[in-house]
């Protein structure tokens, strides 16, 4: 233990060193003032390269290596959260990244594929020191002993899953399995399909799958970002820490809600009222919403022009109309062509009555007079309140609100019953997949911000031009004082001319690429991460593939915790439109959350519907029953059930259908309960759709007779240690077998 002590000491003496110059380096960019132009890109990189790694450093700063392996061939290897290197000429490596090839063995040997492998060795550390050792021997012939043998090799898992859960989802570097180490580094190109019940990790995997994609693929995935989503805001806190822990932060997390820039999804849909806004066919509803602003006079409209009235009927308006559709651009983006098209029409219907020769017919007029008469019509305001009629400019926004506020017509009547709503009212987060949809088929009438960034570029080029010239000066003046006419003297004006530097300029955004992307509602990702991706609608499905242009993405997610109508059934449903049968399906199959006690009872409950259903195994048995009772006073009763639950360490979820809380909430001291609750509370408040993907040492699932089969599954499939049942009225049918 002292030699591995030694070792650590080391290698925190490198990481302190490393923070020292890092932070020197970042100190001294940021001190140097008004510097040139050049110089200041140059240093705001640094400082964005530099805070990176100091965040890294710092993040991974007390849990910096956790393993060795030693191999037959006599190397051995240190592996560790970031890789290290000494600080020699030939920078020889001293710790190695989780994520290179060369850590492998330590998560995949075994006695029979042993990879080369001699020892594993887990090292635990609390802080800076080390406080265990776990050696596991490969070749059970080894005679070497050291007397941190185990022999099983998973009481470092075991630990892990049994300690005090504390509102925040951790890091499994520690102890990837082999099924779940396949999976994180299965190849990035490509649709890949995660599948496994409750607690197999697929959170936990697809997390570590970001982080070694961006370890794998920096070049790439450094610029176009990884999205991950969640199902809810929750559910995004809780899995928050892990990728900064291991030192990854260009990643953008957000809940499909979240994907609309400049929207805020606050209000809630029905469940009626998501299913019909998430169902494919809403696709062709705006398109028609959209085609119907593409209206026809009724019957014609009148426009004065210099004395003379002209009548635009439907069939000239036809004809434009189709003219437009013709060219088969967004509707907002062939405002242009309408516009050209309308203006020829009122041109020809002006020049016919006032250059007609009255005597034989012919046109009097040549044709600057006709591009005359064509600006002249361009100038009239009654020409442009025709057009805005017959072809506004539409934004995604006004789409969606005329159409939820007026849905007869484009859905069956008990459809439109379900989602008819006040145009003012908040958006929800179904309505973020239909205002993307809406944007998708309007495009943009992008004359004006091409004007603006015309006017804007030759703004800056001529802002470049300035610097330049003060450069130039400068040298001037240098050169004017030195005695040696020869000297070589490199000024900006050599090197870059003020177009190019103006481009320089442009790129001057350090966001990082997931702060972009997350202003930009046609980013293309590198890589998309889906959880709970069994809850998404058919309209979800298609605003994130326009996200993801390559279809590079991991889904993860179980069919039988499927709680949202709008849900997508089977992962075929959900890829066929996008890549045909082209995607990859894996299963995890071992449940490192629910102890075997409580799985059997959550099995329980579906196999009463699906008497085949198969679940995942429970790696460990705790020996403790969990229980449920009957009760009439359940305010009461809850508060407690709270205090015999409540862990000495650890959290407690009391799941409850929502119109409890408050009833429940009076009763319960410094309990959380919000539609946003603060999981790190030791006693939370939740409803069953807000329980899922969390977890919690003790679970108390109050009147489970209220929730639907998979509801009620998630809620039982919380807890690590304990799991307590309250009912006023008879439990349902499995619950009353395996509990009664
Ligand atoms: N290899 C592992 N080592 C240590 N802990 C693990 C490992 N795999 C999973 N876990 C732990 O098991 C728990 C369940 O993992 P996770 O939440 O990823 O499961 P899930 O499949 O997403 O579950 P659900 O579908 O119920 O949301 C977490 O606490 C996770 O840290």
């Amino acid at each position: 233990m002292r030699g591995e002590q030694e070792f650590i000491d080391g290698l925190y003496a490198r990481v302190d060193a490393l923070r020292g110059m890092t932070e020197a380096a970042v100190t001294d960019a940021l001190a140097q003032g008004n510097t040139p132009m050049q110089a200041r890109l140059e240093r705001d990189i640094l400082v964005a390269e530099r805070s990176g790694l100091l965040a890294a450093l710092n993040a991974v700063d007390g849990s910096l290596c956790f393993g060795r392996i030693d191999l037959s061939s006599g190397a051995s290897h240190h592996i560790g959260r970031i890789g290290l290197r000494r600080d020699d000429p030939e920078r020889t490596p001293v710790l190695v990244d989780w994520r290179a090839d060369i850590a492998r063995p330590f998560y995949l040997a075994t006695g029979h594929t042993t990879m080369g492998l001699r020892r594993r060795r887990h090292i635990s550390t609390d802080g800076r020191r080390v406080t265990a050792l776990h050696d596991e021997f490969l070749d059970l012939g080894d005679a070497t002993r050291t007397g941190h043998e185990d022999p099983a090799g998973d009481a470092v898992l075991l630990a892990a899953l049994n300690s005090a859960r504390t509102g925040r989802m951790h890091d499994i570097v520690r102890t990837i399995q082999a099924e779940q180490d396949e999976i994180i580094r299965a190849p990035h190109r490509g649709v890949l399909v995660v599948e496994g019940g409750p607690g197999t990790g697929k959170t936990a995997v697809a997390l570590h799958r970001a982080a070694y994609l961006l370890y794998e693929h920096r070049d790439l995935l450094a610029k176009r970002a990884v999205l991950i989503v969640g199902p809810n805001p929750a559910f995004l806190g809780y899995i928050a820490e892990v990728l900064p822990s291991l030192g990854e932060t260009g990643v953008l997390l957000a809940t499909v809600g979240e994907l609309y820039p400049g929207v805020k999804a606050t209000a809630a849909d029905t469940p009626e009222a998501a299913a019909v806004k998430g169902r494919s066919d809403m696709a062709d509803v705006l398109a028609a919403v959209v085609r119907d602003r593409q209206a026809l006079p009724d019957p014609v409209i009148a426009i004065e022009h210099d004395r003379e009235v002209l009548m635009l009927d439907e069939g000239l308006v036809g004809v434009a109309r189709e003219r437009t559709r013709a060219a088969k651009l967004p509707h907002n983006a062939a405002r242009e062509h309408f516009e050209g098209h309308i203006l020829n029409t009122l041109t020809e219907l002006y020049a016919e009555r006032v250059g007609t020769d009255p005597y034989d017919g012919s046109s009097l007029l040549d044709p600057s007079d006709i591009t005359q008469i064509r600006d002249e019509l361009a100038e009239n305001p009654e020409v442009w309140s025709a057009l805005d009629q017959l072809w506004p400019v539409l934004t995604p926004q006004r789409v969606v609100a005329d159409l939820l506020a007026d849905p007869e017509g484009y859905v069956p009547d008990e459809d439109a019953a379900a989602i008819r709503r006040p145009v003012t009212r908040a958006w929800t987060v179904a309505d973020v997949p239909l205002l993307d949809e809406a944007a998708e088929l309007l495009g943009e009438d992008d004359r004006s911000a091409r004007e603006r960034a015309e006017r804007e570029r030759a703004r800056q080029v001529a802002y470049a031009q300035g610097v330049l010239d003060v450069s130039y000066a400068s040298r001037t003046y240098e050169f004017d004082d030195k005695e040696d006419e020869d000297s070589e003297v490199l000024s900006a004006h050599d090197i870059i001319d003020a177009e190019r530097f103006a481009e320089r300029h442009e790129e001057d955004d350090h966001r990082s690429a997931a702060e972009r992307a997350a202003a930009d509602r046609t980013w293309a990702f590198g890589h998309i991460i889906v959880d709970e991706a069994q809850e998404l609608s058919p309209m979800a499905w298609r605003l994130l593939m326009r996200r993801s242009p390559t279809r590079s993405m991991t889904l993860v997610g179980d069919p039988a915790q499927t709680a949202e109508a709008a849900g997508v059934g089977s992962w075929s449903g959900i890829l066929a439109p996008y890549v045909g049968d082209r995607w990859e399906h894996t299963r995890l199959g071992v449940n490192y959350r629910t102890p075997a006690e409580i799985m059997d009872v959550a099995a329980a409950v579906v196999r009463a519907e699906q008497p085949d259903f198969v679940p995942p195994s429970s790696v460990r048995s705790t020996g403790v029953r969990p229980w449920a009772r009957a009760v009439d006073d359940l305010p009461g009763a809850v508060a407690e059930a709270v205090d015999e639950l409540t862990p000495a360490e650890g959290r407690l979820a009391v799941i409850a259908p929502r119109d409890l809380h408050r009833r429940l909430a009076a009763r319960l001291d410094g309990v959380s309960v919000d539609t946003d609750p603060d999981l790190t509370h030791q006693v939370v408040l939740l409803d069953p759709r807000q329980a899922k993907g969390l977890e919690f040492d003790s679970v108390l699932v109050v009147e489970p007779s209220r929730y639907g089969t998979s509801d009620l599954y998630v809620a039982l499939t919380r807890a690590t240690q304990r799991l307590g049942v309250l009912h006023t009225g008879n439990l349902p049918g499995p619950l009353a077998e395996t509990l009664g």
